[in-house]
């Protein structure tokens, strides 16, 4: 056969073509060498096939080329390349998004916009925008270094505990500036604490965790509550003692906690008092309302060991858990934290750092004395409607200089012969802002919502 002949590739071997092999060796050996140098010479005098061959070996060169370069690439990238994952979870997520928002040398196509009410100290409230990276890829300059964000939401999970989008932000930089991100942390959280600096954040509770209500509030001063004499700063002086104490706990094993209960009618400022003893103490206040209907035991007891560091934990209307399930006659609520709900969780807190609890009521003769026992309520005080003392403190801080009107102030009041709670005294005097004479000539429109003594 020509070698130069096109071979027709469906034509088999014949015997004749078979023993022109040159056969050297055992029996397979010589079959083996007769196959190979068919396959060599098809190969080689076969067009088709050394066309295929060829494409064949290019189009392996070529695979084994590029999953070596993706190896090396990843190699690369994982000796060059550093990523840091935030996941939305976790509480710097928020406070990166506001230091990203307001970093300047940024490329951003995707943004998302965050409204924020600001509270100032004067009390009036702004609305702010602030523009942060949406889900996509941004890029930032930061001291030099290039680092990519990448901002994924997941279209599949949740957060179960809020119901939002699970999310991750991703910050991607090289090997040898990964110590920013620990500089973006910190300057981020300092951001976020600088806001709350001065002010104080009350903490609501949102299913099994705690939110932040609002935006941090002005601080409340301790002298704007006024109570009756002595209250204000005996309490402060055992808490402050308290605080000071927690060795003497830790030696004795005992848990470093510490109960309140004020008790005592509506309006007279036992929840004020506590929000500014919290600002006095520069802490964050956690509030539960107990008479809540969808607070349970489980979730009372979760959430008062999980609370947000330096808090004080304010639990009101304690009464409802000693309403037994019941319908209570004047609220019309069913209360679903029981009595023996409130006094695990109150026994069960376990927290490393002292737990400051105060219980408010309005109702005290409804509370099983079972949770007056120590370390359940060590301290109780009763909050009741305005005393002399009282009315006349709260008339000098209206109108400062009006000692006159005063005493006259004082002395009508006793002659209405009703309770009047400091809450209807701040109604009254806000009503005549700067008009104390008004003010006391208005003094019998306390006796419409007061009770007679
Ligand atoms: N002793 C007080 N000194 C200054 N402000 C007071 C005082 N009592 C009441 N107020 C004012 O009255 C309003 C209601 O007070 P607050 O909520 O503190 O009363 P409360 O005793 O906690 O009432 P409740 O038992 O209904 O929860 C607040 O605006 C507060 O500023």
């Amino acid at each position: 056969m020509d070698s130069a002949a096109p071979v027709d590739p469906s034509s088999t071997v014949n015997s004749a073509e078979l023993s022109t092999i040159p056969n050297g060796g055992t029996e397979p050996d010589t079959l083996r060498g007769r196959f190979s140098s068919l396959i060599a010479n098809a190969m080689e005098n076969n067009p088709y096939f050394a066309a295929g061959g060829g494409l064949m070996i290019l189009g392996t060169g070529l695979a084994v080329a590029r999953s070596g370069i993706i190896k090396a690439s990843s190699l690369i990238y994982r000796q060059m390349i550093v990523d840091l994952e935030i996941q939305s979870k976790d509480k710097s997520y928020a406070w990166f998004l506001q230091w990203m928002s307001k970093h300047p040398h940024r490329i951003s196509k995707h943004l998302s916009v965050r409204t924020n009410y600001v509270q100032h100290d004067n009390g009036s409230v702004t609305t702010k925008f602030a523009l942060v990276p949406g889900p996509g890829n941004h890029w930032i300059r930061y001291k030099g270094a290039f680092i990519r964000i990448t901002r994924e939401r997941s279209a599949k999970m949740i957060d179960l505990t809020n119901g939002s989008p699970f999310e991750i932000v991703t910050l991607t930089t090289l090997y040898r500036d990964r110590f920013l991100f620990d500089e973006i942390l910190n300057e981020a959280k300092n951001i976020a604490l600088k806001s709350a600096e001065g002010k104080t954040v009350i903490y609501t509770s949102f299913g099994p965790e705690w939110r932040k209500f609002g935006q941090p509030k002005a601080k409340r001063l301790l002298p704007s509550v006024i109570l009756d004499k002595g209250i204000k700063e005996d309490i402060l002086s055992d808490v402050h003692d308290f605080m000071r104490n927690g060795k003497w706990y830790s030696d004795r094993g005992i848990p470093y906690r510490r109960g309140y209960l004020l008790y005592g009618p509506p309006g007279s400022g036992k929840t004020s008092f506590i929000q500014a003893l919290a600002g006095e103490l520069d802490y964050n206040i956690c509030i539960l309302n107990l008479s809540e209907g969808n607070l349970t035991d489980d979730r009372l007891n979760h959430l008062m060991n999980n609370m947000p560091e330096r808090s004080i934990l304010l639990l009101e209307d304690i009464d409802a858990a000693f309403n037994h399930r019941t319908q209570s006659g004047e609220t019309g609520f069913k209360s679903s934290v029981t009595f023996s709900g409130l006094l695990n969780a109150l026994d069960g807190v376990t927290s490393s750092e002292e737990t400051i609890t105060f219980m408010t009521t309005n109702h005290p003769e409804k509370l099983d004395p079972a949770i007056m026992r120590p370390g359940r309520i060590d301290y109780k005080v009763f909050v009741g409607n305005a005393t002399p003392y009282q009315v006349e403190k709260m008339f000098i801080k209206f109108y400062p200089g009006e000692e006159a009107l005063c005493k006259k102030f004082v002395q009508a009041t006793a002659n209405l012969n009703v309770q009047i709670s400091t809450a209807q005294l701040q109604g009254l005097f806000v009503m005549n802002k700067d008009r104390p004479k008004d003010a006391l000539e208005m003094i019998d429109t306390l006796r419409h919502s007061s009770h007679v003594i």
